[in-house]
């Protein structure tokens, strides 16, 4: 059986050493297509880290293709998108350092026609200081039908009222190709026959370049430039973004949170990101 929720469900998924330098940020922020107007993504004087980063850092230096194999989970890469993603800061990530992340299985949800498999990852520094907790969620088209719980069906309320800002940012054509440099080498993103064969037109952006450069908008237009202002960050991959496409990225201010939606201008507005929720400190 490809996914057995009584072994799956707590599994822990072990324990990863890793380290980060400068030019591993630099290329992260390359890769979200910050250019010559963001030094301070760019360059190493008075760098500083978007919080994106902690969904690569520990990848960095992945050179095969992801496999989703965990105790009670066996699935054909193939098959899977990223669903869902929250990251949580406990304090700026720094521009270089060593750090240890403990991963688990917290959650394996049935919903027929697919499988949702929920990782969460707690990461410390060397010295045992709390950097940052990540939740992530992959649908697994055709893996349902386990016999598992359905889980949640939450969907968060949104103002009716028009947005209170409206960004635009272009993605490059080769978008893709310098993200998958960061980590995630999913031939989903580069290869067409691959992508034909999973039911997409042509390779399709990673669901975490998308995320990494809405956040890289919302920091440098609503949070004065100051990634340490975020202290969370959450979306859902709502539908694919072809590399070269237009982002429209919506925002509306709300108890103190940014409300945002994101979607393909040139796809009539076809929705990318949803339910994504910034928590800023200040
Ligand atoms: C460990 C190694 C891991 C490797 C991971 C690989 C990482 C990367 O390389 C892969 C990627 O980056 S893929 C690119 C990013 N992701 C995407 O583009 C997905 C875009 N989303 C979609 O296509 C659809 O929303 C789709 C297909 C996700 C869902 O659409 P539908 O099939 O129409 O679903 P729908 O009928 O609306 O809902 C069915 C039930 O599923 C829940 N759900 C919907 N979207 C979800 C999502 N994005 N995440 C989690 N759950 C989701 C719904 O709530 C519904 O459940 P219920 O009926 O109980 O409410």
């Amino acid at each position: 059986m490809p996914i057995n929720p009584d072994v799956a469900i707590g599994a822990e998924i072990g324990e990863v050493s890793f380290a980060w330098t400068s030019s591993d940020v630099l290329l992260y922020h390359l890769a979200l297509g910050a250019g010559p107007a963001e030094l301070r993504y760019t360059y190493e004087r008075d760098l500083v880290v978007l919080p994106t980063f902690a969904t690569v850092a520990a990848n960095l230096r992945v050179f095969e293709p992801p496999a989703v194999s965990f105790p009670g989970i066996e699935i054909d890469l193939a098959k899977v998108l990223h669903g869902k993603q929250e990251i949580t800061l406990h304090r700026p990530i720094p521009t270089s350092g060593k750090a240890v992340a403990r991963s688990r299985v917290a959650d394996v949800f049935d919903k027929g026609k697919a499988a949702v498999v929920v990782q969460e990852v707690a990461v410390t520094s060397s010295a045992g200081d709390p950097l940052w907790t990540a939740r992530s969620s992959i649908f697994a088209r055709g893996e349902g039908g386990f016999g598992g719980s359905r889980g949640p069906s939450d969907r968060i309320g949104w103002p009716s009222r028009a947005p209170d800002f409206v960004f635009e940012t272009p993605t490059l054509p080769q978008q893709a190709l310098l993200y998958r440099l960061c980590g995630d080498r999913n031939p989903l993103h580069a290869d067409p026959s691959f992508a034909r064969a999973a039911g997409f037109e042509r390779p399709i952006l990673h669901g975490l370049c998308t995320y990494g450069i809405v956040a890289r908008v919302l920091v440098n237009e609503l949070l004065d430039g100051d990634p340490a202002r975020v202290a969370s960050f959450g979306a859902k991959f709502a539908g694919v973004v072809f590399p070269g496409e237009t982002l429209r990225i919506r925002v509306w201010r709300e108890d103190g949170r940014l409300l945002v939606t994101t979607s393909a201008a040139e796809r009539d507005d076809a929705p990318v990101l949803a339910d994504t929720v910034l928590v800023s400190t200040i």
